[in-house]
């Protein structure tokens, strides 16, 4: 679409930011706290709150605390809650066997969450980072992350996952045909209605960092996420992985992470036209907290223009750690 404007001064398009009702009236894009999906880690014990350093005012939580959370995310309206397990590395191995135990620390936490707060939908995060001794989201086979075989164990982490309750499946790990692998064993399982977001175009990126301290994963990781995550310098290639994952089965997709790549979610969307959604990930929550604990951005502001940005490239939807902060100031 061509945008019609008539020359000066018949056209003065300051008329329309001249007051804060004229500036509603016109506005394009807003955000609502239905727009939100809250990332929360997960971690033993009982009536803990342990903070994560490099993410001020996020906490790993015990499972009663999340349930908690749930519940208070529910009263927000916030309409999704994802969860991420810190893992007692002694639960760490080579097979990632904890990954589709179903009373390991996330499939606990689906169901303390489905009794606490029922209206709420429970989204999980399919990768073997949190239970590999090795750090990594797929197999390690003589120092190469092996492809089919981390398909096989992926399949039966969101097979748990399912039986646990989980309403969406978010397959992360970047493994090629997982999404198909994993559609098809939900459906065999009667698991006909859990959705799946698709990780399509996740970025090896360094913003990752704080997340990795938060799972306990910063140590494990041996080498980079380079054989399986995106190069950041690609854009076709996220069409591409979009496409496929879409024609696989997947309900929805994201883009990840999220600021730096507001571009890749236009694209998306414009090619797709799916429910989309960008993962504003750690490290942009690092930068924005800190700047704003050291008084050089407004961080109520920062947080609410970040959030706006991602419907106005044509998300549906965001995950951030911001969730809860965010809502509350929706909510007014
Ligand atoms: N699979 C989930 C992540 O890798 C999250 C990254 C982040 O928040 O930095």
């Amino acid at each position: 679409m061509k945008p019609t404007i008539a020359p000066f001064p018949a056209a003065r398009p300051r008329r329309t930011r001249r007051t804060a009702a004229l500036r509603a009236l016109v506005r394009e894009s807003r955000l609502s706290t239905d727009d939100l999906i809250w990332p929360v880690f997960v971690r033993d014990g009982e009536d803990v709150e342990q903070p994560v350093p490099s993410m001020p005012g996020v906490s790993r939580l015990s499972i009663d605390r999340v349930a908690k959370a749930a519940r208070e995310a529910e009263s927000l309206g916030i309409p999704a809650i994802c969860l991420f397990p810190y893992t007692d590395p002694a639960l760490k191995t080579e097979d990632c066997a904890e990954a589709w135990n179903p009373d390991n620390l996330t499939n606990r936490a689906i169901r303390a969450i489905k009794t606490a707060a029922p209206g709420i939908a429970v989204m999980t995060d399919v990768a073997l980072d949190p239970y590999n001794i090795n750090g990594h989201d797929g197999y390690v086979v003589e120092g190469e992350i092996v492809n089919d075989e981390s398909v096989t164990a992926l399949v039966r982490m969101a097979l748990a996952q399912a039986d646990a309750g989980a309403d969406i499946i978010g397959p992360s790990d970047m493994m090629d045909g997982r999404i198909g692998a994993i559609r098809s064993a939900l459906e065999s399982a009667g698991h006909k209605d859990v959705a799946i977001l698709s990780y399509a175009a996740k970025y090896a990126s360094a913003f990752y960092g704080p997340f990795r301290d938060a799972v306990g994963a910063s140590g494990a990781l041996k080498g980079d996420k380079n054989t399986y995550q995106m190069d950041p310098g690609n854009s076709d290639e996220a069409l591409r992985l979009v496409e496929r994952d879409l024609a696989e089965g997947a309900d929805m997709i994201m883009v990840k992470p999220g600021m730096p790549y507001l571009d890749i979610c236009r694209r998306a969307r414009d090619a797709f036209g799916v429910p989309t959604f960008a993962y504003q990930v750690s490290g942009e929550y690092a930068m924005l907290k800190a700047a704003a604990a050291n008084g050089w951005l407004d961080g109520e502001k920062v947080m609410l223009e970040s959030l706006l940005a991602f419907k106005r490239a044509g998300c549906d939807g965001v995950l951030t750690y911001f969730a809860p902060e965010a809502a509350r100031l929706l909510n007014g």
